[in-house]
């Protein structure tokens, strides 16, 4: 069951719950129900007042729910005394994420960037598991009582093991360092694909390296930064192109550090693909996210293509004329925009053009002004490929020319045999 708490404040709370449930549905979990509480102040036991507290624990009853999730963050004794009133698990957003992290992680320092930040977590949370030993004790007001005790033990053991996970952390660091500083001998232009989670990120870099890197409709299924060379005609050269982990509203703190060697990789780049799911109604808000990230870590001033995705969810008449245009990312800065469809292949060989053309400006800076970008009128790009018959006589393909030349350039139809 999911419930969402408006404290008036407007920035982070969201009224449908649908990003929450996409994370519990990431997280393996069916969301059976869902709740929206209106507050003005946080009630400093249970969050929510106890006559909602009430009402949650009849809904959980009814659906037969095994577990109720906040998307605001609970404090330690909130979540303990919730999860009394009601009877059930209680999480909130951050337990939850830090959940699918774990199960996701797959490199060596990804997973140890995942237990730093669980262990962080939990060092806050050690009082809920043993509250229950310090009642049976009748510990409740002797100081240095056994349940204490065993807190104690406990935090000493957690303290150990996040300092050794640091230090596991800082050495695997070194290593990649040395293996950057390898690469940037060899001069390779760096892009990396950023953005916020469920974006196409990992869908874009298939599409343009034809690897098979996992994508899937769930959040953060990307955790681990994968790399591959990309050869650019345009250019004449190769660039590497990496696909990263996704950016959330919220991220948990602990995350937020935890992931910092990852997003590092990004802020590192010589261009970044910022990947925007056009089709999203909350796409401003999430653009909006990713750059607040991207300054937090230092890399907001990196050179950015926004690649706006998912074009083919867009109804006809809501689209863009064409495959590119600019677009004012922040007061007084304006960047290349591309319209494409990562999974219906459209607008992919003008955002290839814009990728080379950026590593040749790089080479040769110019002077300030945003790059300028090729285009494709948009009806002929959302013409779908296998629709133009291998075969085609010129004329055919010449009868499908744009009216007006000098507005289109027409690239990204496949060449006829
Ligand atoms: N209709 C449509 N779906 C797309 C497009 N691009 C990606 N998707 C779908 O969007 C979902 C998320 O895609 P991913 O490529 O995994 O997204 P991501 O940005 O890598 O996500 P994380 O790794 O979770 O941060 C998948 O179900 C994709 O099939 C597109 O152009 N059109
Ligand atoms: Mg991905």
């Amino acid at each position: 069951m999911l419930v969402g708490v408006d404290l008036g404040t407007g920035s982070s709370f969201d009224p449908t719950l649908d990003e929450l449930a996409l994370l519990a549905e990431s997280a393996g979990d069916e969301p059976v129900a869902r709740l929206i509480s209106r507050r003005k102040a946080i009630d400093a036991a249970l969050y929510v007042g106890s006559g909602k507290a009430d009402e949650i624990k009849e809904l959980v009853v009814l659906h037969q729910a095994h577990c109720v999730i906040f998307d605001q963050a609970l404090g330690p004794a909130q979540q303990r005394n919730l999860e009394r009133h009601i009877g059930v698990e209680v999480l909130d957003r951050t337990g939850l994420i830090l959940e699918i992290f774990a199960a996701r992680a797959r490199s060596h320092e990804g997973k140890l960037q995942v237990e730093l930040a669980r262990l962080q977590y939990l060092a806050t949370r050690l009082v809920r598991r043993w509250s229950h030993l310090e009642r049976q004790r009748g510990g409740f007001g002797l100081r240095g009582g056994p349940g204490e005790t065993q807190i104690e033990l406990d935090r000493r053991m957690i303290d150990a093991r996040i300092k050794s996970v640091k230090e596991r952390l800082a050495k695997v660091k070194r290593q990649r360092n040395t293996q950057r500083r390898s690469r940037e001998r060899h001069g390779t232009f760096r892009v990396s694909l950023v953005g916020y989670t469920n974006a196409g990120k990992s869908t874009l870099f298939n599409a343009l390296v034809k690897a098979r890197t996992y994508a899937a409709d769930q959040l953060f299924a990307t955790l681990d930064t994968t790399t591959r060379q990309m050869y650019l005609e345009a250019a004449q050269r190769s660039v590497s192109l990496s696909d990263t982990v996704g950016f959330i509203r919220d991220l948990p703190h602990g995350l937020v550090e935890a992931f910092q060697a990852t997003l590092q990789e990004a802020a590192e780049a010589d261009l970044l693909l910022h990947v925007v799911d056009g089709a999203s109604p909350t796409w401003l808000e999430q653009v909006q996210e990713v750059q607040r990230v991207l300054r937090e870590i230092g890399a907001d001033d990196l050179p950015q293509l926004l690649v706006f995705n998912k074009l083919d969810l867009i109804d006809e008449e809501a689209r863009p004329r064409h495959t590119a245009d600019h677009y004012e990312l922040e007061p007084g800065r304006v960047v290349p925009r591309l319209f494409i469809s990562a999974a219906a292949g459209v607008g992919l060989a003008d955002l290839r053009a814009a990728i080379a053309q950026a590593s040749i400006d790089a080479d040769n800076p110019r002077d300030a002004g945003p790059a300028d970008v090729r285009f494709t009128r948009i009806d002929e790009a959302m013409e779908p490929p296998d629709e133009v018959p291998l075969e085609a006589a010129p004329e055919d393909l010449a009868e499908r020319e744009p009216e007006d030349a000098n507005d289109v350039e027409h690239r990204s139809r496949p060449r006829a045999a």
